[in-house]
């Protein structure tokens, strides 16, 4: 079928750049961008930016690692902002970053296709806005901002659909406060099964959190230092794998054995794991004094649900009241972008870190570089740069064309 998009309904042709998400990547790009003079435009499906952080988080979430590791380009963090910033004062750093470069996303509005048309050499991408309304643009390149974390990953588990009590994915959980009293089965151990169960002894609740296989804990600080600083200032003069050697040397010191209460450490270190894997270490900041307490009890893998709780692979039942899914999350590029050479099945890019940000024929990547958010920050710049250059180039081929047009017209 032969389609016309210059002359279809709701079609428009786009100057400059689509990134598609509003989160930090979409914004640091953005921003970026505004700075270079380069046009772009921002579609995003929420009502709002950073809707992981302002409509997925829980209420005690704070960075968790420190303030300058964690700053998008060109805007550092106001003086009096703590070491670890909370989720409301990031938020509140992000709206400002937003009005400050005057970058205003078209919300409501989820693309559902990009695919990169050869006979125009130009980017074709379909959304679909809040009502149904689907709207089609077409531009030179596109930056995907969609995040590592775009949807939850929910288990599939036996017995879940027999479950009794309330279930939800730890990207609904807001606070332990609705969970006072309740026996609450915890499914994941990474940073937000941790620090969940953590907010559910503070309120009173009794989580068991499960550990499938094995994590590696790590103290948030040593002796008042970052844990992640130190490691990042390895990195610089060591192997890696002496690094990982001496991190784990170091939680055995601050935090002792972690084997003894269930939770084994994997084989590899844990900054190659991340590397290798994007499984990201937990940074303890409590939870782990609540494990030795016995007020969070650890428990092996789920063989089934029952309706009134829960069956364990090494045979123990228990009741349990609610169940929060803390399984993580994935990406949602492989569901519209119409591109298998630089996005592999998994949603991230096939080449890893520091070559992950850009793609063929005007495709870049922002914020898949498995190193959160200082990882996204310097994807920026390097695509706002490369975008940039291009932009200039034909700006000044553009203006040339003119100035020589006219002086042909003035011959005459
Ligand atoms: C609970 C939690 C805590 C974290 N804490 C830290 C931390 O302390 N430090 C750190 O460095 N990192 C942290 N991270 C990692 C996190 O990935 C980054 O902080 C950051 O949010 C990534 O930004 P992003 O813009 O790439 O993705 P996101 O923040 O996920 O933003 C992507 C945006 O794209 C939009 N979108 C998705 N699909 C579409 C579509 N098809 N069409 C239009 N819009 C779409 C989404 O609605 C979203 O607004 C945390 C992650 C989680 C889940
Ligand atoms: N700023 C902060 O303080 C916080 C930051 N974060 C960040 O957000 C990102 C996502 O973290 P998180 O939500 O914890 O997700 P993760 O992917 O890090 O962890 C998910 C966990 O769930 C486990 N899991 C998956 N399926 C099952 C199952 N069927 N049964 C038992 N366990 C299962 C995984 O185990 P396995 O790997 O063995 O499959 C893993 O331990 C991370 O980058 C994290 O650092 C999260 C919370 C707080
Ligand atoms: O919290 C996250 O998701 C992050 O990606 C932050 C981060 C990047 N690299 C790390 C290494 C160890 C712990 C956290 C991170």
């Amino acid at each position: 079928m032969s389609f016309d998009l210059f002359s279809a309904p709701n079609s428009s042709f786009v100057t400059g750049p689509i990134i598609i998400g509003a989160g930090p990547s979409g914004l640091a790009v953005a921003a970026t961008l505004r700075e270079s003079g380069v046009p772009f435009l921002i579609l995003e499906r929420a009502d709002c930016i950073a809707s992981l952080w302002q409509n997925r988080t829980y209420d005690r979430l704070k960075l968790h690692l420190p303030k300058k590791f964690c700053e998008l380009p060109k805007l550092p963090f106001p003086e009096d902002y703590p070491e670890y910033p909370n989720r409301k004062q990031f938020i509140s750093y992000l709206e400002s970053y937003a009005r400050r470069f005057e970058i205003n996303p078209n919300f409501n509005e989820s693309v559902v296709s990009a695919r990169y048309d050869e006979t125009c050499d130009l980017w074709r991408v379909e959304t679909v806005k809040k009502g149904g309304v689907k709207m089609n643009y077409i531009c030179q390149s596109i930056v995907v901002a969609t995040g590592e974390n775009a949807e939850s990953v929910m288990p599939e588990m036996e017995g879940i659909e027999d479950f009794d009590g309330d279930m939800v994915h730890v990207s609904e959980y807001k606070s332990g406060k609705t969970y006072k009293g309740k026996k609450v089965l915890v499914v994941g151990c990474g940073n937000s099964g941790m620090e969940v169960s953590l907010d559910l002894c503070n309120h009173g609740a009794s989580p068991s959190m499960v550990v499938k296989d094995s994590v590696h804990v790590l103290p948030r600080e040593v002796l008042g230092k970052s844990t992640f600083e130190i490691a990042v200032m390895m990195m610089g003069w060591l192997p890696l794998w002496l690094v990982d050697k001496i991190l784990v040397i170091l939680a055995w010191a601050v935090l002792g054995s972690t084997d003894k209460y269930g939770i084994p450490r994997p084989s590899i270190g844990p900054m190659a794991l991340k590397n290798i894997d994007g499984k990201t270490p937990v940074l303890d900041i409590g939870a782990l004094e609540m494990i030795r307490s016995g007020d969070i009890k650890v428990v092996p893998a789920v063989k089934r649900l029952l309706p009134y709780g829960v069956e364990l692979v090494d045979g123990l039942i228990f009741e349990v009241d609610s169940v929060i899914f803390a399984t993580g999350y994935q990406s949602n590029v492989p569901s519209w972008l119409q591109e298998a050479e630089f996005f592999s099945k998994d949603g991230f890019p096939r080449k890893p870190f520091p070559n992950c940000w850009k793609g063929k024929s005007g495709l870049y990547a922002c914020g898949f570089t498995r190193r959160g958010l200082s990882g996204l920050s310097m994807d920026a710049v390097k695509i706002a740069n490369d975008i940039g250059k291009v932009w200039r180039e034909e700006t000044r081929h553009a203006k040339r064309q003119t100035a020589c047009h006219r002086r042909c017209i003035s011959q005459f």
